[in-house]
Formats: C-alpha cells, sequence, structure tokens
C-alpha cells in the first residue's frame, strides 16, 4: 500500500483569531545535534513535532543516545554515544543532518558521513563547514559520496567565513566548543538561531560569546555536561501566519514570537500596506486592500530571510502595483514561479530576480510543493484564490512547519488534509 497526501484549501475566507506560534525548527535542529556532545541528560522544551526533527531523533539514535519526547519536551541522554557512519538515507532525507559533523569530530574525533547533496533550492556544498574545520586541524576525505573527516584534538583557530553561512557557523561554533584553545569566527552568520545555539551550548557548561554579532569566540572545555533549554519561537512560522493574515484580508493575533526577529517582514509588510501592531511577544497583523507593489532583496540577517520570499511572493501576486524580489541567497529558489503562475499570477523572471505584476485575483489550481517554502507560499496563495486548490507533495510542508492545517483551520480558513491510499 502506498498513499498520497495533498491539502485542498477553498479559498476566500479571511482568516481571524489567535494562533501560537511553535519552537523555531532551524533553532531546533542545531541543538539536537549539540546535544550529542553532552554528557549528561539534555531536557528541551518547546521542541516542534515535525519530519526533520524526527530524522534528527532517528540520527540520535542510530549514534546511541537515549531520547525520550513527550509533548514538545525531548530529553536526549547521549552520555553513551559512539560515532558511527550515518547511513546515506538519512542524510538524504534531512539537509541539516550536516549539523552532527562538528558535534561527532570534536567529541569523537572522526567522522564518516554522506555528503547531504544538494536540494531543490541549490546546490547547497560543505566547502566553508570543512575548510573551517580544516583549520582547527582536521583532515578530511571525499570518497564515493562519504566524507571522512579526522582530527586529533581539534585546535582553536581563527576562521574567517568567506560568507556568513548559517550551517558552517553553527557546526564551527559547536566543533569549537571541545577543541584544545580558543577559536574565533569571523563575518560569522547573525541569525537568531544563532543565539539560541549559543545559550543551549553555554547552558551545557560551554564557553561560546559573541552570538547575534559578526565574531564568534568560543574558548573549548574539556567536557560538556547536560543541561535546560527552550528553544525559541519560530520565526518563519510567525512570518508565514503574518502573509496569511494579509493575503486573506484577515486580523491575526500571533502569539510566542519576538518581534525584533520577525521585524524584516513587519517592515516589508507594513511598506506593501498592512497594519502591523507589535506587542511584547505577540503580533496582530491586518490585511488591507490598499496593496502596493515593493521591492526586497533576500539578504542573511537582519535582511529579509529567503526563507520568507516564496511566501512574500504569494502576497504581493495580488494588487495593483508591480514588485521586484531579489533572491540572492539560493541559486535555484524561483520553483514556486511556475506554480504560481498556473493560479494566475503574472511573474517574469530575470536570472535571480523576479518582477512580479499583481493581478486582481488568483485562481485555484493543483499545484505542487516544490520545497517547505514554495509548498507554504502555494498554501497562501490558495486560501485567498477563487475557487478551490489542492497542494500536492505535502511532505515538503511537513519538514517545517507543525499541524499548519489545524492552525489555519482554527484561524476559519476552509482547509483539509486528504489522503489516497493505493494498493500495489
Ligand atoms: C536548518 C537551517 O538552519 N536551514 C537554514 C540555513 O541553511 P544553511 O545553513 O544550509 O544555509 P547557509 O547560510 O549555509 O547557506 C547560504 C548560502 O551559502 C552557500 N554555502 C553555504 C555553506 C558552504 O559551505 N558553502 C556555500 O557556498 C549556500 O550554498 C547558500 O547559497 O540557512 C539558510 C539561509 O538563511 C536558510 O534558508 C535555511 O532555512
Ligand atoms: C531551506 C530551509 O530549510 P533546510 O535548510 O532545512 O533545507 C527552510 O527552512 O526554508
Amino acid at each position: 500500500m502506498s498513499g498520497e497526501r495533498r491539502i485542498c484549501i477553498e479559498g476566500g475566507h479571511p482568516l481571524a483569531g489567535t494562533v501560537r506560534i511553535s519552537g523555531a525548527k532551524n533553532a531546533v535542529l542545531p541543538i539536537l545535534a549539540a546535544s550529542l556532545m553532552a554528557k549528561g541528560s539534555c531536557r528541551i522544551t518547546d521542541v516542534p513535532n515535525l519530519t526533520d526533527v524526527r530524522v534528527m531523533l532517528e540520527v540520535l539514535s542510530n549514534l546511541g543516545a537515549q531520547v525520550h519526547w513527550d509533548e514538545g519536551t525531548l530529553v536526549i541522554d547521549a552520555t553513551e554515544a559512539r560515532t558511527d557512519e550515518i547511513s546515506a538515507d538519512l542524510m538524504r532525507r534531512m539537509r541539516a543532518s550536516n549539523l552532527v559533523l562538528g558535534p561527532l569530530l570534536s567529541r569523537f574525533r572522526r567522522v564518516k558521513l554522506s555528503h547531504p547533496g544538494g536540494c531543490s533550492i541549490g546546490s547547497r556544498p560543505m566547502d566553508l563547514h570543512l575548510k573551517g574545520l580544516q583549520n582547527m586541524g582536521a583532515r578530511f576525505e571525499e570518497r564515493f559520496g562519504y566524507f571522512e573527516v579526522e582530527a586529533e584534538r581539534l585546535q582553536g583557530a581563527d576562521i574567517h567565513l568567506d560568507f556568513p553561512s548559517v550551517g558552517a557557523t553553527e557546526n564551527l561554533m559547536m566543533a569549537a566548543c571541545l577543541a584544545k584553545g580558543t577559536t574565533v569566527i569571523r563575518n560569522a552568520a547573525k541569525e537568531p538561531e544563532i543565539i539560541d545555539l549559543q545559550n543551549f551550548l553555554n547552558a551545557l557548561g560551554a564557553r561560546v560569546r559573541g552570538a547575534g554579532l559578526d565574531v564568534i569566540r568560543i574558548d573549548g572545555v574539556s567536557e560538556l555536561g547536560g543541561g535546560k533549554h527552550q528553544v525559541i519561537p519560530d520565526r518563519i512560522e510567525a512570518g508565514t501566519f503574518m502573509v496569511a493574515a494579509a493575503i486573506t484580508e484577515g486580523d491575526v493575533r500571533i502569539t510566542n514570537v519576538i518581534p525584533e526577529h520577525v521585524e524584516p517582514v513587519t517592515a516589508k509588510l507594513r511598506e506593501a500596506g498592512v497594519i502591523v501592531q507589535e506587542e511584547n511577544d505577540a503580533i496582530r497583523v491586518i490585511g488591507t486592500k490598499e496593496r502596493q507593489g515593493i521591492d526586497l532583496k533576500t539578504m542573511p540577517y537582519p535582511g529579509f530571510p529567503t526563507d520568507m520570499q516564496a511566501q512574500m511572493m504569494a502576497f504581493l501576486s495580488i494588487g495593483q502595483g508591480t514588485s521586484v524580489i531579489s533572491e540572492t541567497i539560493f541559486e535555484n529558489r524561483f520553483k514556486h514561479v511556475d506554480e504560481l503562475r498556473r493560479m494566475g499570477a503574472n511573474i517574469r523572471l530575470e536570472g535571480r530576480v523576479a518582477i512580479v505584476k499583481g493581478v486582481p485575483s488568483l485562481s485555484g489550481a493543483v499545484v505542487e510543493a516544490t520545497d517547505l517554502r514554495a509548498g507554504s507560499a502555494l498554501i497562501l496563495a490558495g486560501l485567498c484564490a477563487e475557487n478551490g486548490t489542492t497542494v500536492e507533495r505535502i511532505h515538503h510542508i511537513e519538514r517545517g512547519y507543525e499541524r499548519l492545517v489545524d492552525k489555519l483551520s482554527i484561524l476559519g480558513a476552509q482547509i483539509r488534509l486528504e489522503e489516497t491510499i493505493f494498493s500495489q
């Protein structure tokens, strides 16, 4: 038996009410990888139930970590963990599986993992991760699609990243925790998830400072123990709900948000005519008919996040203005354009720039989620389209949104999950 899941939406219902944001996927994944370095029990709360989290937990269990997960609280004890080959299948299922490289190398001095490969948004090489580890004394070989990386105890080093890569910053920060001496990472990524990782590592006894700035310093320690940590709210899920309120001309209060983390989205929605009211840890978004075309360019934090580009494009597809969207982070992150066109959007691509000419309305169609955020953009388009929309290949969406269909239903969306079972 095999099944095919899809999401069906009847558009045209303004969203209203309150929605709570889950813990951040991009914060919890490096935190789970980091827990492999701890000798002791780690208690992590606000862990979202996502496919990517489940895959990472499978990786941890296969490496001998004890994992207990109950209602958003995870207890992980990796005291008895060992280094082992990580199956190509697990590596393929989740890009962020490459985040175990730094922790395993640092603790066990040897690691073998298959290349996580590219994905539909770009080739996603790991050269910056490996170059940084080489600076710390690691040697690596790439054979038959596997990386074999080895080191004596890693040595602190002065590392300048050519680009503020999120994953490379995280891998090097984690590797440096158990290294001998001090590591300095310059031109580091400044995303909020990097600060969350620093807080987790320090709760385990690491000595990391500077996360959120260009330069991060890590004084190596000989061992990490257990600790407690609450994962920060997911700024991309929050941004997606902000656009959901705007695109349906609804009125939604979004709780468990750090407003500063979604500031780039807030600024662009306001520029486009949406009302956004900030509270301490909540945001209220009120959509209006007065939509303006805007220009936006994806940039490393605190610039506009690439992970919100597709959702904003769906929003800007409707209205009177023309918008210009430049994607500077990933070379192939416009796959949603063809699908939005199927729904009547008027979008022209010129290399890494999309020119979006607003249309009065979109019409429902059968469309395909080509990646995680492309999928959420199509759901947003479906929420305001005339007639019904069916979004297929939703396993991409389930990688990064916890209970998306339920949360949208509670806000008044006419949306349901459908499963067709085929017998073979
Ligand atoms: C699990 C997680 O946190 N994923 C996020 C993380 O991905 P990820 O950590 O993979 O993103 P990076 O910041 O590393 O990648 C950004 C750019 O740098 C390039 N690059 C990266 C590393 C390297 O060694 N060489 C290289 O050329 C990539 O191909 C890409 O073009 O940050 C991205 C950029 O904000 C987000 O879209 C992803 O949601
Ligand atoms: C690209 C994303 O994630 P990942 O790096 O896990 O593929 C994303 O969250 O939009």
